[in-house]
């Protein structure tokens, strides 16, 4: 795939109390289980977090955010500067159901587009998103005026919105947990339960 995947775990969890990217499920790290779905797609798989030491179990690439204290975007422009492709798939770590055949889509419909966001029932999701290595100079624009959230910059470069009839027939399964992400101790317990299901 011409193409990488980058891991976001460079946030605070202050909601969460503890580090969620390390939260286990069904007996593995929630970044683990993101990590192994996304190689059934990516050889190319970087990790963007500030303390690496705890994350290098996963045997793949880290990098660290250029600009500090910035949230994701700053995760984004550190990955898209860092990694071997234009084009990357970008996760967040508390996601634990995400799907590598939606990434792979994601990666498809990309062609003359610079971000890829899918839009579920009327929710964009930009932490489950394709991003381009050209809009790293908007990024920067961004943090210049102060602009941090991704919303700020999908008004300012080419985006294609991908909404879940767009998803029809292509076979995601279980669409509606894919964007499952856990920011409370609340969300972690029904994402245990989930995975039972
Ligand atoms: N690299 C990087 N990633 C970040 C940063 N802030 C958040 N993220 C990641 O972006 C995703 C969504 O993060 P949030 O849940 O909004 O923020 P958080 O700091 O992890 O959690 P809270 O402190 O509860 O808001 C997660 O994968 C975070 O690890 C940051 O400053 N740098």
């Amino acid at each position: 795939m011409k193409a990488g995947a980058v891991i976001l775990a460079g946030g605070k969890s202050s909601r969460m109390g503890k580090n969620k990217a390390l939260l286990q499920i069904n007996g593995i790290t929630t970044i683990e289980r993101t990590k192994n779905s996304l190689r059934e797609v990516f050889d190319d798989i970087l990790l963007v977090a500030n303390d690496a030491e705890k994350y290098r179990f996963l045997n793949v690439p880290i990098t660290k955010d250029k600009v500090i204290d910035k949230g994701p975007l700053a995760g984004i422009h550190a990955g898209l500067l860092t990694a071997n492709h234009d084009t990357n798939v970008f996760v967040a770590c508390d996601m634990p159901f995400i799907s590598s055949k939606l990434a792979k889509l994601l990666v498809e419909l990309s062609d003359g587009y610079d971000a890829v966001v899918p839009v579920i029932n009327g929710e964009q999701h930009p932490l489950f998103a394709v991003y381009k290595r050209s809009i790293i100079r908007v990024i920067e624009n961004c943090f210049e005026t102060k602009q941090l959230r991704i919303k700020s910059l999908l008004n300012q470069v080419n985006v294609k919105y991908v909404t879940e009839d767009q998803l029809k027939n292509k076979e995601i399964d279980k669409l509606e947990q894919v964007f499952y992400n856990m920011n409370h101790p609340f969300e972690y317990e029904k994402a245990k339960i989930i995975a039972k299901q």
